[in-house]
């Protein structure tokens, strides 16, 4: 079943005015957001950023994780070229859900890692798709990106579906004492690229 646009409107932010797309997927019921600056039909690359749900880190000012300070430097980004794309995906706790999450984390506080966590839970490392960015994207216009993240897993995604990825932008943000550990898992098992890459690089915010 596919992912349909349903409506759009302003969304001002301390960043930007943004205007925000809503969309829903048909198959799984979730709702997902995107916001987007300017104009894309030069057809040159788009700066965008393929944000998962994280509630805790997003809204809750959590510091596990550096969502919600990704979140926060990509806007900013976007803003400051007055071009670019954000996917808002529900896809919390890399796809398991936020109650899952939680439990999830309740492992780690014992000592387990992130990998570690979802599989005592029964779960892969990282459950989503990304297959829904597509018709998000095409409504859009944008068939070619500038990818802020440091997972290669998104860039591949991307570029399987037929999505150009012309450049991808590391963003290095968030980190502080309680997310040493997690980032390093990410970086040591989910192939993560948290080096001190400069090309192009997002300011820390
Ligand atoms: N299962 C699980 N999910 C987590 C944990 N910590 C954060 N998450 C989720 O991980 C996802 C992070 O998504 P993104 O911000 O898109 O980041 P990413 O895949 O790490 O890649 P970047 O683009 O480099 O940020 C969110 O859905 C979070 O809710 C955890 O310990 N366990
Ligand atoms: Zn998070």
């Amino acid at each position: 079943m596919p992912v349909v646009f349903v409506a759009a409107s302003k969304l001002p932010t301390p960043f930007a005015q943004f205007t925000m797309h809503g969309f829903l997927d048909e198959a799984t019921g979730r709702e997902h957001v995107v916001l987007s600056l300017g104009d894309f039909a030069d057809g040159a690359p788009v700066l965008g950023r393929l944000h998962s749900e994280c509630l805790t880190g997003d809204a809750l000012f959590s510091q596990r994780c550096d969502c919600g300070s990704q979140l926060e430097a990509a806007l900013r980004a976007i803003a400051r070229e007055g071009r670019g794309v954000l996917l808002y995906l529900r896809q919390e706790g890399r796809g398991i859900g936020l109650l899952n999450k939680i439990r999830a984390y309740e492992l780690q506080d014992g000592g387990a890692d992130t990998v570690e966590a979802n599989e005592r839970l029964g779960f892969a490392a990282d459950l989503r798709d990304y297959s829904i960015c597509l018709p998000m994207l095409e409504h859009l216009g944008v068939k070619a990106l500038r990818l802020m993240t440091n997972n290669p897993r998104k860039v591949k995604a991307m570029t399987d579906m037929g999505i150009v990825v012309a450049e991808r932008v590391p963003l290095h943000t968030g980190h502080n004492p309680h997310n040493k550990l997690y980032l390093a898992t990410k970086a040591s098992k989910l192939d993560h690229m948290m080096g001190n890459e400069h090309q192009g690089e997002v300011d820390r915010a």
